[in-house]
């Protein structure tokens, strides 16, 4: 096949990672005979620096124009102090709300050889499979009020979690759907003891589900949920959150797998998918050589089986990373005595020698 594919570098270690997943995107395409036209754009604080706003105009008719999306990560310390209207990190809230991406997936799945190097017990972690649906374009990232204000010499600093009816039905519809096609069980993660956005998500959902006879919903408070993913996260099946709670509650099932730096992303909802691994710009390690790019090649792999359905060629990235985790390459973020320490490089050429 043929296809154009806007390719978002960002910030910090997004600069290392991204070109790493281009790589295997680019030995995919020639082992399978597909042409993908590969289109650079800036965004964040590299576009704050370069052109004065964090998402030119030219970046999202770019993707607006392509096929997909893969993007790095925005954002760090240099373009911390700025307005918030400013910052990199509304380049990623403009961009997936410009494309209406509402549904972000974040599969959590523990690779065998990683058992070892985990913190948590491998009888815990052992067979863990989760996915998280995680709402992306509307709750307190996006409600308004929003902003700080000054009333009376005092400073307030305002934002809002809402919810419409129809946000939440879409968005537990891909919740459903994706349970269908695993294992059947949906946990609703909210606040609903306390937030009145959370009591309409939870009636909403209840509601939802009678169409879905055969998949078991439950509901969980996110406090609770947060304990039980380290208690026994085995129990959970597709892991349903609004937007602030998947976010935080992807980050935590992203250390079951061992490292953050192997969770990757898929935001669908319309035409155009954005793909992306679900870490920031890591500043602390960015410019090292050191990131791991296996959740930005993961994230390539989801590219490829939910924009253009080529599944065969996903799971062969898939299997060519299970390939070389069980060879013993490994970044320092997942690594443990008696393995390979690798560069970020070097994990990327060992993925595509094992590509098959
Ligand atoms: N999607 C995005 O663009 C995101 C951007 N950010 C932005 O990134 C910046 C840094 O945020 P942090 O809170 O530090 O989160 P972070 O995800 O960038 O880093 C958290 C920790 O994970 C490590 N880490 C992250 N990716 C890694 C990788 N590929 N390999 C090995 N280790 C990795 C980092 O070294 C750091 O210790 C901030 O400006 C933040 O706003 C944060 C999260 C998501
Ligand atoms: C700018 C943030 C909302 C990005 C983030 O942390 C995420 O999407 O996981
Ligand atoms: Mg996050």
């Amino acid at each position: 096949m043929k296809a154009k594919i806007a390719v978002l570098a960002g910030d910090g270690v997004g600069r290392e990672v991204v070109p790493e997943a281009v790589k295997v995107l680019k030995a995919v395409a020639e082992r399978h005979g597909h042409a993908f036209d590969f289109v650079s754009a800036d965004v964040g604080g590299q576009a704050i620096d370069k052109i004065g706003v964090p998402l030119p105009q030219e970046t999202l008719t770019l993707a607006k124009q392509s096929d997909a999306v893969l993007l790095g990560a925005v954002g760090g310390p240099k373009w911390e102090g700025l307005d918030y209207s400013l910052r990199p990190e509304r380049a990623l809230l403009g961009l997936r709300e410009a494309l209406g991406l509402y549904a972000n997936l974040r599969p959590a799945k523990l690779y065998m050889a990683l058992a070892d190097a985990s913190t948590l017990k491998k009888e815990v972690i052992e067979g863990i499979d989760i996915l998280v649906v995680r709402e992306l374009i509307g709750g307190i990232y996006f409600g308004k009020p929003k902003g700080i204000e000054k009333i009376g010499g005092v400073e307030r600093g305002v934002n809002t979690e809402v919810y419409t009816t129809d946000e939440i039905k879409r968005i537990a519809k891909v919740a459903f759907e994706a349970a269908r096609k695993r294992r059947r069980k949906v946990t609703s993660v909210d606040k609903a003891n306390v937030l009145e956005s959370s009591e309409l998500w939870r009636r909403v959902v209840t509601e939802l589900q009678k169409g879905y006879p055969d998949v078991e919903l439950n509901h969980m408070y996110v406090d609770n949920c947060a304990m039980q993913l380290v208690r026994n996260p085995k129990q959970f099946d597709v892991l349903l959150c609004n937007n602030m709670f998947g976010d935080i509650l992807s980050d935590e099932a992203a250390m079951l797998t061992g490292s953050i730096g192997m969770l990757p992303s898929a935001s669908i909802g319309a035409q155009v998918g954005l793909y992306e691994p679900i870490h920031g710009s890591a500043p602390d390690i960015a410019g090292k050589g050191v990131a791991n790019p296996i959740a930005t090649i993961a994230s390539a792999a989801m590219l490829l089986s939910y924009s253009f359905q080529l599944e065969k060629e996903g799971a062969a990235i898939e299997t060519a990373i299970v390939r070389t985790l069980d060879l013993g390459y490994r970044t320092k973020d997942i690594h443990s005595a008696g393995t390979r320490l690798v560069g970020t490089g070097e994990m990327t050429d060992a993925i595509i020698r094992n590509l098959g």
